[in-house]
């Protein structure tokens, strides 16, 4: 089971794992001695069916200017394209040139007024030649995930009708009710490893954009390919069109998807039921990642697949695994052993599906480190205040949210405090003085001048806040407005990324991305390649001790909590790692390809960590071979 069953355990996990760490550089001995486990598929050739310019228009085969002079005879593609033969870091020169003309007068950062017209020369890139598309991705992560992530994301969804050039991914919708099970051969694919699915319901904190929500299921996928190397040809965007009931939407004369109100109750479990059916019948091995549901079906749905299909819930699991990451970072940034996590107060604003995922795990984990029983958890629930749209939530709140109860205050003890159901954010943080203030609400701007002034009384020595929520306009306050407020002495970390802030006197105000993009990559990897046929709470749990224990004392200690994105192919590799280990210790994992679970078992953790490596795909051209059977 978990690997947080008690303090000990977890703190001796993550002595092995800074160890570890020191020599993740890698030991080339080691490397030598150790087997191959199972060829990197990139050596291989690829087999063709197509030749010509129909190959041109593949952007899964196409090479551009990069096809030798060989493979153009083999391929019939000699004169289709101009004759100098062009090496793959050429034609990235040539295509960075392009892309970087836009920079000139560009301001950095976030609200960089050219991010769409990036993200449009990149999209233009990934529908002719993916290979060069995720090469350019992987090398200039840093500067380009907040083009096809999180921010740019968020206005790429909004101005999907505008964008809309070709279509990718694939698109289910109401009207296809009854179809969906032959519909799923329409993909050109024999094998999909990732889907990552949405109904557009909860876009970021963008609200119901309706189908123009397949934006986001493109962009997780792309940090699939570039994070965890999942190959290209194997994912698989999908947006299940169920209607919008954004007005806006409703009444626009351009809008893409389905005029009509959502589809709710039996019948909408219905479309996901047969959506589901229809993709792990041609695909039974494939990953689904549940992405921006409401809430409202975010808990539902996870409850109803999880002990039977492959797939989590990203924004209920993924958000959890990343902020217990980043809890447990504050706890040690402040110099105290882990074991005093569940004396850490925390108000946490929102009580979504993100919210309360992170709670419910929070929870989970201070109850363990408590040792595990009734009163334990009963401590721990104590820890959390949650306030949402009507302010602070207790046993008084009519109506209450069946998902937010079991973190609904008593009255008596809030009224001790001097709080009363409904209180506001200020209140709340005035009275408890928590350590910890973490935003997953949505709204922008929600940790005002006057939220963050009350945290100065804060009991902790070095106060925490997650200004979790997406895109950068929704972020609850901007690490500029903490530091200002608080000063030097915090820890900081948002959704969206941020600059880090300039104190002055060379001092560094760092600010953190705690983001799930620093989980669901491995979690999906590992479980592949695992074979588990579901995703347990221990492999959850594996993947976000691992993303905690990734950070060296010396950089939490500065504030550092979570890794930079420069370092998100490494930190999936061994999140994923971590997940396999986790499935093999569980018995669960059934293997993967060449690799039994039997033989699996055997394996010693570099041994795991090798193998995971040798199966991440890289962008490097393989050799086309044509053939026609
Ligand atoms: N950083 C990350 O990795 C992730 C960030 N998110 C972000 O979290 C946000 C919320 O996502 P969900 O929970 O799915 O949305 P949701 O719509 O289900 O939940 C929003 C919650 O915020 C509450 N809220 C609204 N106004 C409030 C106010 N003035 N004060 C306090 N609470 C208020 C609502 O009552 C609700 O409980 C989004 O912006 C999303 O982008 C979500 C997943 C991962
Ligand atoms: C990051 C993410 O999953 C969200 O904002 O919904
Ligand atoms: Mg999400």
């Amino acid at each position: 089971m978990s690997n947080f069953s008690n303090q000990i355990r977890a703190s001796s996990a993550l002595i092995k794992r800074l160890k570890h760490h020191h020599h993740r550089s890698s030991n080339p001995l080691l490397l030598m001695q150790s087997r191959s486990y199972t060829t990197n598929e990139c050596h291989r050739p690829a087999i063709v069916q197509k030749r010509s310019l129909d190959i041109l228009h593949d952007p899964w085969f196409n090479k551009g200017t990069a096809f030798s002079m060989t493979e153009r005879d083999r391929l019939d593609l000699r004169g289709l394209l101009p004759p100098n033969v062009m090496t793959p870091e050429q034609q990235i020169k040539r295509y960075m040139v392009d892309l970087k003309r836009l920079e000139v007068q560009a301001r950095d950062g976030p609200s960089d007024p050219n991010a769409l017209a990036k993200w449009r020369i990149l999209n233009r890139l990934h529908d002719r030649n993916e290979v060069m598309y995720y090469k350019v991705l992987i090398n200039n992560i840093e500067e380009y995930a907040p083009i096809v992530y999180t921010p740019t994301v968020g206005l790429v969804c909004q101005n999907y009708s505008g964008l809309f050039r070709r279509p990718r991914g694939m698109y289910f919708s109401a009207e296809d009710r009854g179809e969906m099970m032959s519909m799923v051969y329409n993909w050109p694919a024999d094998q999909v490893d990732m889907i990552v699915v949405t109904d557009g319901s909860r876009i970021l904190g963008l609200g119901d954009l309706g189908v123009q929500g397949i934006g986001i299921a493109i962009g997780k996928l792309d940090l699939y390919v570039a994070a965890a190397g999942i190959n290209p040809q194997r994912v698989l965007p999908v947006m299940i069109d169920v209607g919008t009931n954004n007005e806006k939407l409703l009444d626009d004369p351009l809008y893409l998807g389905l005029q009509e109100n959502r589809l709710d109750g039996d019948e909408y479990v219905a479309v996901i039921d047969e959506f589901m059916e229809a993709v792990f019948t041609r695909w039974p091995n494939v990953i689904v990642q549940f992405e921006d549901f409401q809430s409202k079906w975010a808990f539902k749905l996870l409850q109803r697949y999880r002990n039977t299909y492959r797939m989590f819930n990203d924004d209920v699991q993924g958000t959890a695994g990343v902020a217990i990451a980043g809890l447990l970072g504050a706890v040690r940034a402040q110099g105290r052993p882990m074991i005093d996590f569940p004396k850490q107060k925390i108000v946490v604003a929102g009580a979504g599906s993100a919210g309360i995922g992170v709670l419910n795990s929070a929870r989970k984990t201070m109850a363990r480190m408590l040792g595990n029983n009734e009163h334990a958890f009963g401590s721990a629930q104590r820890q959390f205040w949650v306030v949402d749209a009507k302010g602070l939530i207790t046993e008084d709140r009519e109506n209450i949210d069946p998902d937010a109860l079991p973190f609904a205050r008593k009255v008596n003890e809030i009224n001790r405090q001097d709080l009363r159901e409904g209180a506001s954010l200020v209140e709340v943080v005035q009275k408890v003085k928590p350590d910890v203030l973490l935003g997953l609400s949505a709204v922008g701007g929600l940790f005002s001048k006057e939220v963050l002034e009350a945290l100065k009384a804060s009991t902790s020595t070095r106060p925490a806040i997650f200004a979790m929520s997406n895109p950068t306009n929704n972020a609850e306050c901007t690490p500029e407005e903490a530091y200002s407020s608080l000063g030097e002495n915090i820890i900081f970390a948002s959704g969206s990324p941020f600059k880090d802030v300039d104190l002055g006197n060379g001092r560094i105000g760092h600010c953190n991305q705690g983001n799930n993009m620093y989980l669901f990559p491995g979690i999906g990897l590992g479980t592949l390649l695992s074979g588990s046929r579901i995703i347990t709470d221990g492999m959850l749990q594996a993947a976000a001790e691992c993303l905690a224990a990734y950070m060296t004392e010396e950089e939490v200690l500065k504030g550092v909590i979570f890794p930079s994105i420069s370092s998100i192919r490494d930190i999936t590799k061994e999140v994923a790692a971590a997940v396999v280990k986790e499935a093999i210790e569980e018995d669960v994992a059934e293997g993967y390809r060449g690799m039994d679970a039997r033989e699996l078992r055997k394996l010693s953790q570099e041994e795991i960590e090798e193998f995971v490596k040798n199966n991440m795909w890289n962008p490097d051209y393989p050799t086309l071979v044509y053939r026609n059977d």
